[in-house]
């Protein structure tokens, strides 16, 4: 039983306008096994996963399950059958507990009302992820939403499990946690499908592999036996760069902090929003700054503040150079030099019904050099907006059928990259960015590092806000962490190691206790502490 496959597609093929998405695709994956789909951004994954999903029909092939053809128009058909999606983006409600939101995911999947609850309780146990399901989904940490969601399909009678970027949100010890489950779901049989673009957690985790490349199947692996530098050539090709050298900023004494916030406290708007509570920050041209953080600490808020989506007319803590800025809206706050990266792609980043031409044009119409042109006494330069869109397109490797696709129909990663391109070529003061590489590929995240890092090197203050520790590590010259509203200190990012980061993550704000020869065991390996911390310019202690 175990050597049989579980799950065949073949001939799965699927043309959008202008883009085959999947070109004649065979995928298998056997009883038992955790197989990873690998792929550059634009390959096809998402739109294999949507096919086995019922969320898309395909234009051809087929779907043999446990042997027989399966005919999958919906998703409660694939739940019918045993198959579970945990999506990126998760679906709850966050003013209902979490037995009401798997009874409406359900629906009369759920079984007896009566006895959910209790199936929730033991379900969460039995797989090491407890859950209480009378809580309300707005008091969840990010790792406990996305076992709702888990716990959602294990309650079903699941043969396949299919995860989409599952780790991007989670701290290293839920990333852990997440691969014990999976692991004991292997055990019983239960096949997993792990799609990432993480390749030392493939490596880790899964026992096979396949690659797709431009919509179609381009190699087999075992990723146990490779190394994630393999398997990157094995997805991107022998062309494109997959590591950067650490470059920090050099920076000379007394240069003034272009973003400085002092003692900024806001007061919660919504129910589920959090208060910030007095921070200090500071960003010098010529530097990264990077935030790291449990999702829902905050850093929403954050961002806002410094972006100016929220404004504050009554209190002058945040300057942009020496202007404050705090009662200015995002457009005046862009003309001192502002660009921003929302982590929401579509709807803040984006708007999904327009083409790349008008989303082009939406941030760089007012903007210094790029904006020049753009328009004149109130008529859009059209052939100018589409140069830029080009432009944009072709310098950050967008896979689009051309400017005129709309921002909904690119890849999430893809549509990141325009994204992240059009605000790096405004030549931006203060480049504010919010969790800027999720779910990018490799060889793309490398080439947005290396402009995020050209661009400070040309005198750009960076702010990055991730959830994304390895993305932190590589880029950023300082490290601090967010916690309930408040920040840690910050030091030089090769003075913190990770288990003084995962202590700031969780609220512990001491800076390191470290006798001269201190040191801390991470993963295994031993990391000296730094023997002089310093402090950022003002973080709060
Ligand atoms: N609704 C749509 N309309 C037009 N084109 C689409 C649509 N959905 C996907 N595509 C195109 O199909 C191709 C494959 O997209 P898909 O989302 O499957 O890629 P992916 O491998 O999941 O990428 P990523 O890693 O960035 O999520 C892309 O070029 C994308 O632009």
């Amino acid at each position: 039983m175990k050597n049989e496959n579980r799950l065949l597609m073949q001939g799965i093929s699927k043309q959008y306008p202008g883009c085959k998405a999947n070109d004649d695709i065979e995928l298998q994956i056997k009883h038992g096994e955790i197989h990873a789909l690998l792929g550059e951004n634009g390959a096809g994954k998402s739109t294999l996963m949507k096919i086995l999903y019922g969320v898309v029909k395909p234009d051809q092939g087929e779907i043999l399950w446990n042997g027989r053809v399966a005919s999958i128009n919906e998703p409660a058909d694939a739940r019918a059958l045993g198959i579970g999606m945990v999506f990126q983006h998760f679906s709850l409600f966050e003013s209902l507990t979490i037995a009401e939101n798997i009874a409406l995911a359900l629906g009369e999947q759920a079984g007896q009302p009566a006895t959910l609850a209790s199936r929730i309780k033991a379900t969460s146990e039995q797989y090491g992820m407890p859950l209480d399901p009378e809580r309300r989904i707005s008091t969840l940490s990010t790792g406990e939403r996305q076992r709702v969601e888990i716990v959602r399909c294990l309650l079903l009678d699941i043969q396949l499990l299919i995860l989409d970027e599952p780790t991007s949100v989670l701290t290293p010890q839920e990333v852990q946690a997440l691969f014990k489950t999976l692991r004991q779901l292997k055990q019983q049989g239960c096949s997993v499908l792990f799609i990432s673009h993480k390749l030392h957690e493939v490596a880790e985790l899964c026992d096979s592999a396949t690659i797709l490349r431009a919509g179609k199947v381009s190699g087999h692996c075992s990723p146990k036996q490779e190394t994630p530098e393999a398997m990157a050539r094995m997805m991107v090709g022998d062309d494109t760069p997959i590591s950067n050298d650490k470059q920090r900023a050099q920076l000379s004494d007394g240069i003034d902090d272009f973003v400085s916030v002092s003692e900024l406290s806001t007061t919660p708007e919504g129910l589920f929003d959090i208060a910030l509570q007095n921070i200090n920050l500071s960003v010098k041209p010529g530097e990264i700054v990077g935030i790291a953080g449990v999702a829902g600490n905050g850093q929403e808020e954050l961002l806002k503040a410094l972006s100016g989506e929220q404004t504050n007319a009554k209190s002058s803590a945040i300057r942009f150079g020496n202007q404050v800025v705090d009662a200015m809206s995002p457009l005046k706050r862009r003309r001192l030099g502002l660009a921003f990266v929302p982590e929401d792609r579509l709807g803040r980043g984006a708007v999904p019904e327009m083409d790349l031409c008008q989303n082009a044009l939406l941030t760089s119409f007012d903007h210094g050099l790029v904006g020049k042109g753009l328009f004149d006494k109130g008529i859009l330069k059209q052939n100018k907006i589409k140069a830029l869109a080009n432009k944009i397109i072709d310098k950050y490797k967008v896979k689009a059928a051309g400017n005129h696709s709309q921002a909904v129909s690119l890849s999430g990663g893809n549509l990141q990259k325009f994204i992240i391109g059009r605000e790096i070529e405004q030549a931006p003061k203060f480049l504010l960015m919010s969790h800027p590489t999720w779910g990018v590929d490799i060889g793309a995240q490398v080439a947005i590092h290396q402009a995020i890092i050209k661009l400070r090197d040309q005198g750009c203050a960076v702010l990055v806000i991730s959830e994304d520790l390895d993305e932190l590590y590589k880029i950023c010259d300082r490290l601090g962490a967010i916690c309930d509203g408040k920040l840690s200190p910050f030091l030089p990012t090769d003075e913190v190691p990770l288990p003084l980061l995962g202590r700031w993550m969780a609220g512990d704000f001491g800076l390191p206790r470290a006798a001269p020869s201190a040191a801390h065991v991470s993963d295994g390996k031993v990391v000296p502490l730094p023997t002089k911390p310093q402090t950022s310019s003002g973080a709060s202690l």
